[in-house]
Parts: C-alpha cells; sequence; structure tokens
C-alpha cells in the first residue's frame, strides 16, 4: 500500500525572492508547492517604505508565471530612519504584514538595519499598538562574540531587553539555531514564535566543515552543534504552535557562494517538502507536519490556513535537479545527503 499524506497547502514563513533574472527563476519554485510566503525585504536597496513594498508586489506578481496561484505577504525593512506613520499605514491599507529587524552587519544586505535600537522605539511602538509582527535576524554583531554563540547572546542582551521595554509587541525570532532560541520561543507565551529552517533540521556544523568546506551549507545564522539541531528537531516535531516553517531559502549564484568570499544562504524552496516529510517521518512525527507547515504560521500572523491541500507520496527515492537556472547563473540546491521517498503528487 502507498503512504499517502493531505496536508493543507503549506506557507513559507520567511523566503527571499529576490528581483530581477532571479526572482522569476526562483518564484515558481516556491509557488508550485506554497500558497503564500513572507518576502525578506533585503534587496539593494531595501525595501523600505510603504512605496517600496507596493512597486515590489507588483514586480512579484509580474513574475509569476500564468496559471500559479501565490500570494506574497510583503514585509518593511526597518532602519533608523523608518517613519511610524508609513509602517502604520501600510499595515492598515493591508499592504504589508511584518517589519523586519536586522542588525546592522548580520547577514547579507544587512548594511542599512539598525545600530541603535532607541531610535526605532517609535515604530516598535506602534507596531506593538497595531499587532504589526516585528520578524528579527537574531544576531548580535560584535566582534568580539564567537559567530556561534550570536544568536544565545542577542537573545539575552538585545531581544529580551527589547520585548520588556515594547510589551505586547509580537515577535517572530526567525531561523532559530539553537536550544537557546527554541527554549525562549517556548516559554515566551502568545506573543513570540520561532522559525525553523529546512536545513538546520538537517544539518550542523560538522556538514560544513568536516572533510573539506561545503560552501552551500554556510548560511546565517551558521548552524551549529548537533544538540542545538536535535533541539530544532523536537521542537518542530512536537506541534508546539510557537515553531512553524520559515526555510530562509535565500539563493545566490554558485559564483557567489564557490568563492573565496562566499555569500550565506542555502536555496532549498524545490525540496523541502520532499526534505521535511522525510525528516518527520524519520522521527515518527508525520502527523505534526501539517501543524508545521500549514497551522502554526496562520495562527500566530491572524490569517487563516489554506482551504487548499497538496498531497505527499511515498516510494522511490525522488530526484532533484542539483541546480536550477538562472538568467544570473546557476543555483544549487540543498542536498539533504539522504534519500527523499516523498514527493508532492502532482
Ligand atoms: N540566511 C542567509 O544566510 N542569508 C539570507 C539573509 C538572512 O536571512 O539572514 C540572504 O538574504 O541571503
Ligand atoms: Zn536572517
Ligand atoms: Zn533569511
Amino acid at each position: 500500500m502507498t503512504e499517502k499524506l493531505t496536508l493543507r497547502r503549506p506557507d513559507d514563513w520567511h523566503l527571499h525572492l529576490r528581483d530581477g533574472a532571479m526572482l522569476r527563476a526562483v518564484l515558481p519554485e516556491t509557488a508550485r508547492h506554497f500558497a503564500r510566503a513572507i518576502v525578506m525585504p533585503n534587496l539593494v536597496p531595501p525595501v523600505v517604505t510603504g512605496a517600496d513594498a507596493a512597486t515590489y508586489l507588483e514586480r512579484i506578481l509580474a513574475a509569476l508565471p500564468e496559471g500559479m496561484a501565490f500570494t506574497p505577504l510583503m514585509t518593511l525593512y526597518l532602519t533608523e530612519q523608518t517613519d511610524p506613520a508609513d509602517v502604520r499605514a501600510a499595515a492598515q491599507s493591508g499592504l504589508v504584514t511584518a517589519v523586519k529587524l536586522y542588525p546592522a552587519g548580520a547577514t547579507t544586505n544587512s548594511a542599512s538595519g539598525v545600530r541603535d535600537f532607541d531610535r526605532v522605539r517609535g515604530v516598535l511602538e506602534v507596531m506593538a499598538e497595531i499587532g504589526l509582527p516585528l520578524c528579527v535576524h537574531g544576531e548580535v554583531t560584535t566582534p568580539e562574540v564567537d559567530i556561534f554563540d550570536r544568536e544565545a547572546v542577542f537573545i539575552e542582551t538585545v531581544l529580551d531587553p527589547l520585548r520588556r521595554a515594547t510589551p505586547s509587541l509580537r515577535v517572530v525570532m526567525e531561523h532559530i539555531t539553537t536550544k537557546d532560541g527554541a527554549d525562549y520561543v517556548r516559554a515566551g507565551g502568545d506573543d513570540i514564535a520561532g522559525t525553523i529552517t529546512t536545513h538546520h533540521l538537517i544539518i550542523n556544523r560538522n556538514h560544513i566543515l568536516v572533510g573539506g568546506i561545503r560552501p552551500h551549507y554556510y548560511c546565517l545564522p551558521v548552524a551549529k552543534r548537533e544538540e542545538h539541531r536535535l533541539a530544532l528537531r523536537a521542537a518542530a516535531t512536537s506541534g508546539d504552535a510557537h515553531f512553524f516553517l520559515g526555510t530562509d531559502s535565500a539563493p545566490h549564484t554558485d559564483a557567489l557562494k564557490e568563492h573565496a568570499c562566499g555569500c550565506a544562504g542555502v536555496f532549498s524552496a524545490t525540496n523541502t517538502m520532499s526534505c521535511l516529510a522525510e525528516v518527520f517521518d524519520q522521527d515518527g512525527a508525520l502527523g505534526a507536519l501539517e501543524a508545521f507547515t500549514s497551522l502554526n504560521g496562520p495562527a500566530f500572523y491572524g490569517l487563516p490556513a489554506n482551504d487548499e491541500t497538496i498531497t505527499l507520496v511515498k516510494g522511490d527515492p525522488v530526484a532533484y535537479p542539483k541546480k536550477i537556472e538562472t538568467g544570473d547563473g546557476p543555483v544549487t540546491l540543498f542536498d539533504p545527503g539522504f534519500a527523499l521517498h516523498w514527493r508532492v503528487e502532482a
């Protein structure tokens, strides 16, 4: 008997779609399986104002192939110059779903991010008042802090004080990579959630560094020790409403990844649902997959779950391409390092 699993259509609560030729190449990879995605605003230049988000939304919709249904959920990139009134208007018109905080210098295209948190107080207060979530790249950038400790130090020195100073601010700790992150989110009540990527459920830091350096496993926050990966697996497969999928699928061309100073980002849009089904199956937790991919995210964001469904079928290993071609050059797809037996039924 073939094993089948039908789920509400999933959403991706953390996605990089880029722009131009890259956008045209990667958008169908997400839209094939996902109904909606929180679209990250770290373009160059970033998506800062409501007007920027409106034109980016138009470019995304123009790049969507005929016959595909997909709803981009737009975000604004928080800067020290962001105007609270613009954020309020963009949220109240339904144009934006969240605001993204990048500590300046933390990751790809974060140079316009926040250095002095006092300068964004006004925006955070408006967001708390209207219930607009703040999506956070949770790493400190202090040079003295070891890169493997940057998430844990961020929670203690930035995130927790910020949440105490702005009661009722809704926060999504993006792409958590540590047990510290999972524990903080789990214990944090209804105003905090955490996204978890596909790749952080599968790789630890050995995958990046043992037997040669593997640039396609390099992303930020960087994958941590095995004990942290196991904590993320436990969080994702628990069904706990605090945790949901944000793939952080972040395409960079092979030329920029396989480089003396390679870019951070893992591209996983194409095979994410197969990878996740395999992971949840390995852990005997297929019954919790729908909560992680399709229910907990909409519940946190106050949106309905999707009415449509997708069906996963278990069988012989599924073949995915090693790379996808884009107008900017090839982009390597995430390799989970094990066979994928679950495919999404067409
Ligand atoms: N995750 C990454 O390693 N890279 C992301 C940025 C981010 O999400 O931090 C990117 O835009 O390439
Ligand atoms: Zn990030
Ligand atoms: Zn990201």
